[in-house]
């Protein structure tokens, strides 16, 4: 058996991590040899629901789990962290925008970043979940000096899968004979989910689609699909989001076949303006992604590309006094 790894979930009694939590536990993120102790923070309020999760935790038996600490102390929680999953904070409800939640939640991060940069172990990855993800991810980096920027990112793989099996129920196949799918910019309504480097079954996705369905029935389905679980659950997604953030995890971590899609600090690659973080296609490989270069855009491509940029650059102003 392999040392066990230390994982650090914040929000630990929110919905999300209560499918998150136990799939970890189960070893979907690790892989079934590799041990964990689970690092679960939440706000004082909450220690009561975060204890219940525990003693369910406990009750699985898993053989993965070798220890769980449950704390409502950000110090404690990051303590030699190898793995943070930032997923504590506000959710939006209906008729909200995710950056509406910018002011609720920016403040979590500044502290969540400095606790990281003091405590948690020098190669920890992190993955921000909480909204607005991109650029709490920015405020946390920016709040952690002595960490690489690029330790830290954002979740657009919910988008990724999202648009996965938009367009194989659209050309009536699996997502699994879908590959170079791209998410691009901020997990948000201004997000562009980009066909253009898409193959299906090894067909160009734009032989398969027509071009209305991809401009007037893809992009917006797939950037609002979190608005229509909110709608439709009264809740915003949490197994979905859960699920996702293990194949972020994973994918970074293991390494992974192909071409996904997640938010790190923009290294100025595709004209987008270095430092914010932007949703890239990526290859994982050897416990680091690389953003995949080349491709060809077109007009339409730019257009969406920079509108994205510009909602980040906006955020990333409204949150100046916490970048540190
Ligand atoms: N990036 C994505 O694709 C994606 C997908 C789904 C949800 N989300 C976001 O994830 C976040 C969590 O969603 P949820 O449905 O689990 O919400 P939830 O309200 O069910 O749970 C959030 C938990 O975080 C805790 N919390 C709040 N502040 C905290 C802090 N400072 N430290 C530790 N814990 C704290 C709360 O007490 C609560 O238990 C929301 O912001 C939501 O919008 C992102
Ligand atoms: O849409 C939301 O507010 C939750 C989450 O970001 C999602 O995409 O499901």
């Amino acid at each position: 058996m392999k040392d066990p790894v230390r994982i650090a979930i914040t929000g630990g009694a929110g919905q999300i991590s209560y499918s998150l939590i136990f799939r970890i536990a189960a070893g979907d993120m690790l892989g079934p040899d590799q041990p964990v102790i689970l690092q679960l923070l939440e706000i004082p309020q909450a220690m009561d629901a975060l204890n219940g999760v525990v003693m369910e935790v406990n009750d699985c038996a898993f053989p993965l789990v070798k220890d769980i600490v449950a704390t409502d102390d950000p110090n404690v929680a990051f303590k030699d962290a190898d793995f943070a999953l930032l997923v504590g904070a506000r959710p939006r409800g209906p008729g909200m925008e995710r950056k509406d939640l910018l002011e609720a939640n920016a403040a979590i991060f500044s502290v969540q970043g400095k606790a990281l940069n003091d405590h948690a172990s020098r190669d920890v990855r992190v993955l921000v979940v909480g909204n607005p993800a991109n650029t709490n991810a920015l405020i946390a980096s920016c709040n952690a000096p002595d960490l690489d920027a690029g330790q830290f990112t954002a979740m657009t793989r919910l988008d990724h899968n999202r648009a996965l099996t938009q367009l194989a129920q659209k050309t009536g196949k699996h997502v699994t004979d879908v590959d170079s799918m791209i998410i691009w910019g901020n997990h948000s309504a201004t997000q562009y989910p980009d066909l253009a480097q898409c193959k299906v079954d090894g067909k160009a996705a734009f032989d398969l689609v027509e071009r209305d369905w991809y401009e007037n029935d893809f992009i917006p389905t797939v950037q609002q699909r979190g608005a229509a679980i909110i709608k439709a659950r009264g809740a915003s997604s949490a197994a979905s989001a859960a699920s996702s953030a293990i194949d972020h995890m994973r994918d970074w971590a293991l390494g992974c076949d192909g071409i996904v899609s997640m938010a790190i600090p923009s290294d100025g690659s595709y004209g987008i303006e270095e430092g914010i973080i932007y949703s890239y296609p990526v290859r994982c490989q050897g416990g680091k992604y690389e953003i995949v270069q080349g491709f060809e855009l077109d007009a339409f491509s730019k257009e969406k590309m920079q509108a994205t940029e510009k909602e980040l650059r906006e955020e990333r102003a409204a949150v100046e006094h916490l970048l540190g």
